[in-house]
């Protein structure tokens, strides 16, 4: 997808408008949610992510941004081990979660505390309720007396609760796809993860439940660390706190987003943020 033109002023004019007077952010300043040291990837004999080293810090929000097929869903999907569900696939290098080994974790164990969202919603054919409690119920995390309360604050973080609390029995795909994105947040947000993986959530969604789900993002920060994949450059402006380019399966530039925005430190950077390719 291309993306659109764009001046660096007009993300200054967004970062202002949410942020108000920011400080400019420096990455040595957070606690490393996670630690990537020398990370490759491959599909077969295709090296998908090239030597990549950075740290996403703790309880912010980080977007992921780069053109199509440049390896920032496959980096995503490291990050909670889903790439290890395609066959004949090879990672080297080296991934803490907090201090931990990322690949010394059961997978299961670390989903639970590494949710992730995906860019269609994909509810399970159950109730409202059920979704939500699923994760919960399959880890046994709770008394079944505490699950409605679980489920309400979920929704309610999920700013989903006062349009479904009336109808909490009824099959979640009768909601609207905006509606049933915001409920597989709750449904990740049920088992209280530390981070939440957003895989371009936004990009089936009209520009209403767009802007629910970035009010959303804005306000899970400090409550869990936040990694999006985004094409829009906009939305990483009003949401990010942090901002990686990718560009041909490399980390270009990581910066805090508001340096990132507005005096990108790489040529690449520029060029595809002002829309001249991607
Ligand atoms: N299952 C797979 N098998 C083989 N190659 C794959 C697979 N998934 C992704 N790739 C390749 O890995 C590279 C990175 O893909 P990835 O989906 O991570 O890029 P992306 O930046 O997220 O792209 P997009 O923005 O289009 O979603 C691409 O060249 C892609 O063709």
């Amino acid at each position: 997808m291309a993306a659109a033109a764009f001046k660096l002023g007009d993300f200054g004019k967004v970062r202002e408008e949410r942020f108000g007077d920011e400080q400019q952010l420096s990455v040595v300043q957070h606690t490393p949610q996670f630690t990537v040291s020398d990370l490759n990837f491959y599909y077969g004999a295709f090296q998908a992510l090239h030597n990549l080293n950075m740290n996403v810090p703790q309880d912010k929000v980080t977007a992921l941004i780069g053109p199509s097929g440049c390896g920032k869903s496959t980096f995503l999907r490291i990050l909670n081990r889903m790439s290890e569900t395609v066959p004949n696939t090879r990672v080297e290098g080296k991934v803490l979660l907090g201090d931990q080994d990322l690949f010394s974790f059961h997978p299961t164990v670390l989903r639970q505390r590494v949710g992730m969202v995906f860019q269609r919603p994909n509810p399970f054919p159950k109730s409202i309720f059920d979704n939500v409690a699923y994760g919960v119920r399959i880890n046994r995390m709770l008394p079944a007396s505490q699950m409605k309360d679980r489920v309400e604050q979920s929704l309610r973080r999920a700013a989903l609760w006062e349009e479904v609390k009336d109808k909490l029995h009824v099959s979640a795909l009768s909601l609207s796809g905006g509606q049933q994105q915001r409920l597989c947040i709750a449904r990740s947000l049920a088992v209280e993860p530390e981070v939440l993986l957003l895989d371009e959530p936004c990009s089936a969604l009209d520009p209403l439940a767009t802007s629910k789900i970035e009010d959303l993002i804005f306000e899970l920060k400090g409550l869990c660390t936040i990694v999006i994949v985004t094409h829009n450059m906009l939305q990483a402006a009003r949401v990010a706190d942090y901002v990686g380019f990718f560009l041909n399966g490399k980390l270009v530039e990581f910066e805090g987003a508001r340096k990132m925005f507005m005096n990108p430190t790489n040529k690449q950077t520029e060029d595809y943020l002002t829309g001249r390719f991607g």
